[in-house]
Order: structure tokens, then C-alpha cells, then sequence
């Protein structure tokens, strides 16, 4: 019965949108979670790490609905699996907790019973549940992606993002579902504000495209969801107005937020200044907040097939050589 090998997937996070490109543009981030699945005799949960307390350890899991949801479709039986995961991924702040969630467990899971299902048909399938493609196509695939998806199938370009980008992001200490985010938006937009967006959003791939960064600041502008969002998080409007002023590239609602999330240069000498400008905004809004300099990740989720180790699930994680 238990001759499936033993499966660990790692998985960046993500930040979607990055301004116009609403439900398209994503970008993997080198934040990750990790995820082991083999199978069991009885369904069992390690959840390791402070960002998944509250996440359920039993069959309610979104991994385990998941997984089971791969096996449906290949139409092999695996009733029973033990996860164990940790997670660097703040839960619920817009960097893509859901989609590294999905993507790992659909990853983990084709590996597990010896990868029946493409690329294409997760992608696919981790569009259907997320809902919308640019957070799942950043895990899976890593870098830049921008993509689109007509309700059935997804697809996406992948670019390769510049060596100088850096990602500096605002969490906020407070949690903003996706839900409810996506609730405070206007069912219709105006036809000037869809050009406004398809120009920037445009704009915006061609510039992380060919590395030509003087255009950001105008190409991260967006009417299509930020202006409703702002009202649910403080001092979002005027970051986003003035960080370019501060040394960022351009600065976006990380995905349905609340982080905020600035692009920087990392060949320039501002960082410093940057940091405060964003550290004072939020402290006069009484938000409190951490920062974290990130960078763009380039490979999207990785899936390691062994089998038992003598080392936990922990050791190996923090020493990936071993996985
Ligand atoms: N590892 C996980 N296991 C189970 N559910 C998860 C996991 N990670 C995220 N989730 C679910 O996703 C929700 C957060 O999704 P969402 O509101 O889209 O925010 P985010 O921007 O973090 O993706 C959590 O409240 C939880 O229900
Ligand atoms: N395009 C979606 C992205 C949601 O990203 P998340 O990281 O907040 O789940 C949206 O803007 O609603």
C-alpha cells in the first residue's frame, strides 16, 4: 500500500496585479512555503511556523481538498496522506499565501503518484480554484507572468525578471481576505479607465521586459481596483502616490493587499530614505507594520521526489541540499 515515494515541493510567493495589471500580471517572490505529502494510513497534519496558525490540520485543509482533487482527475485513490508544511508566507496579506497553498499541493500531489498531469492542466486547475490566474502562474512557473484565462483554460508568458529589481513590502499587521477585497469593487468600469489600465498594464510588461525602469512610476498608475481598495487600508493612497518621490520605481497594492509594495532599483543609493518615508507613513496612520526586502524569484515551485530521511521535516527544509 505504501509505495508512493515521499514528496517536498517548495513554493514562492507571490504578488499579483503590481498596480494595472488587475487578474493578469504576477510576480513569485523569494519568500517561500514548503510542503511534504506521502501517504498514509490515517490523514495527519504538521503545520509548522507562526503563519499558519488557524489553517486547518484535517481533511478541511485547502491542501488536502486539493490533492484529492489530482487524484480525482488522474483517477488513482489516495484517501489518506500525511502533510506536513511550513510557510514564511504571511497568511491573507496579498503575497499569495492561497496560491502557494494550491500550487504546492497540486505540484506535490501529481509527483506523488508519478506526474500524470502536465504543467498546462495544473495551471489550469490552479486557475479554476484561485479564481484568477496571476498568483498561481507566478508559483507555478516563477518570474514575471502575465496571463490570462477564459474560465476553462489559462495561459501565460513568463519573463525573466531584471537582475537589479528589488521588492521592498509593506505587511501590515492586519488581514484583508482576498473576499473581501475583491467585494468593495464596482461590478462595471468606464471605458476611459479600461484604456487607462490596458495602456499602463502594457506599458508596465514592456518596461520589465526590456529593463527600461524610467516608466514604472507611470506604468504601475491603475484605476481599475486600487482607488476602491485604498479606503480599506491607511495610507495606502498617498504611498502610492509618493513613493516614486522617495526612491521607489513605482509602488502597488501587493496583490488584494493589505501590503504595499514598492520597486526599487537596487543599483540606487536611496533605500534608506525609502524605508523611513514608507516607516513614518504608516506609523502616522497607527498602522503597524513589518518590512521586508524581497527580490523577484525566478523559479516557480520546485518538487523534490525521495523517500523516508533520517532528518525532520524541519532540518531538511533549512538545509535544502538535503532535500
Ligand atoms: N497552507 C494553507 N493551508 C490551508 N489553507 C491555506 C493555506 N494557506 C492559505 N490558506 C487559505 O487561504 C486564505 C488566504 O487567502 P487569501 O485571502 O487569498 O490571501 P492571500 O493573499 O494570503 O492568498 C487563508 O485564510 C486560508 O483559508
Ligand atoms: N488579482 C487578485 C489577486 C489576489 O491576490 P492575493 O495575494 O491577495 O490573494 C485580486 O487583486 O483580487
Amino acid at each position: 500500500m505504501f509505495d508512493l515515494p515521499v514528496i517536498r515541493a517548495r513554493v514562492p510567493a507571490s504578488t499579483a496585479n503590481l498596480g494595472p495589471g488587475f487578474d493578469t500580471l504576477g510576480m513569485a517572490l523569494n519568500l517561500y512555503a514548503w510542503i511534504e505529502m506521502k501517504q498514509s494510513d490515517e490523514t495527519r497534519f504538521y503545520l509548522h511556523g507562526d503563519q499558519l496558525k488557524g489553517v486547518p490540520g484535517d481533511k478541511s485543509n485547502l491542501i488536502y481538498e486539493v490533492a484529492q482533487m489530482v487524484f480525482e482527475e488522474a483517477g488513482v485513490s489516495v484517501p489518506e496522506l500525511e502533510v506536513s508544511m511550513y510557510s514564511d508566507i504571511p497568511l491573507t496579506r496579498g503575497l499569495g499565501s492561497s496560491a502557494s497553498a494550491i500550487v504546492g499541493a497540486l505540484a506535490a500531489a501529481n509527483a506523488l503518484i508519478g506526474s500524470p498531469l502536465s504543467e498546462a492542466r495544473l495551471f489550469d486547475m490552479a486557475t479554476a480554484i484561485e479564481k484568477h490566474p496571476d498568483n498561481v502562474g507566478a508559483s507555478l512557473f516563477g518570474g514575471i507572468i502575465t496571463a490570462v484565462w477564459d474560465g476553462i483554460h489559462a495561459q501565460c508568458i513568463r519573463l525573466d525578471p531584471n537582475d537589479h529589481l528589488e521588492v521592498l513590502v509593506v505587511i501590515p499587521e492586519f488581514e484583508l481576505s482576498t473576499t473581501k477585497a475583491r467585494g468593495v469593487l464596482p461590478a462595471e468600469i468606464v471605458l476611459q479607465d479600461a484604456v487607462y489600465n490596458i495602456s499602463r498594464s502594457s506599458l508596465l510588461v514592456g518596461a520589465l521586459a526590456t529593463g527600461n525602469f524610467d516608466v514604472i512610476a507611470e506604468a504601475m498608475k491603475d484605476r481599475v481596483h486600487q482607488p476602491y481598495r485604498a479606503a480599506l487600508i491607511p495610507g495606502m493612497a498617498e504611498i502610492l502616490q509618493e513613493a516614486p518621490r522617495h526612491g521607489a520605481l513605482g509602488a502597488a497594492l501587493s496583490g488584494a493587499g493589505p501590503t504595499l509594495l514598492a520597486l526599487v532599483d537596487g543599483r540606487a543609493q536611496r533605500k534608506a530614505e525609502l524605508e523611513r518615508y514608507l516607516k513614518e507613513t504608516m506609523q502616522r496612520e497607527s498602522v503597524p507594520i513589518r518590512m521586508m526586502w524581497l527580490k523577484p524569484e525566478a523559479q516557480g515551485v520546485r518538487v523534490y521526489t525521495g523517500g523516508e530521511s533520517q532528518h525532520s521535516f524541519l532540518d531538511i527544509i533549512k538545509g535544502e541540499s538535503v532535500l
